[in-house]
């Protein structure tokens, strides 16, 4: 499973304008050339679509959709992390960090954390 998110990092990188990405040729050089605007737009529609796939799913609509839209959502996702200097590797690396600890837990550390700030 990784694997395949690493090759497509790499060329996703190779696709940057310092690696001479050529926007006639592909879409995701056209996508890093047009900067930020144009993918993080991506990126909000695909989320947007991911949800309309898992609403439809729950009436009855085609299950496989979620699978395609999460793919769209997760390539565009891609494409910002390489923009800004991160590959899925860091992404995997903060999942891991957070492994074992329960949402729950976090969230109320987080809250006493700041009960402290506030008090000092
Ligand atoms: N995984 C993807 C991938 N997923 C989705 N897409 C493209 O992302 C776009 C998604 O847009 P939409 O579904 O909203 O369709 P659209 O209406 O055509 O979109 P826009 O006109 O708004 O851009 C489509 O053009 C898809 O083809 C992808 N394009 C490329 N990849 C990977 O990236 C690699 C490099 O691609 P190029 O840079 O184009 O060579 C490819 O070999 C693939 O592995």
């Amino acid at each position: 499973m990784e694997d395949a998110l690493a090759r497509l990092a790499a060329v996703i990188e190779s696709r940057l304008p310092a690696q001479g990405g050529d926007p006639d040729k592909s879409y995701v050089a056209r996508l890093l050339h047009r900067g930020p605007d144009a993918f993080l737009k991506k990126i909000g529609e695909e989320a947007t679509e991911v949800v309309m796939a898992a609403k439809d799913a729950d009436h009855g609509g085609e299950r496989a959709k979620i699978v395609n839209e999460v793919a769209d959502l997760w390539f565009h996702s891609m494409v910002a992390l390489a923009h800004y200097g991160f590959s899925p590797s860091d992404v995997i690396a903060e999942l891991e960090r957070r492994e074992g600890t329960s949402g729950i837990e976090e969230k109320a550390l987080r809250k006493a954390q700041a009960r402290e700030v506030s008090n000092d």
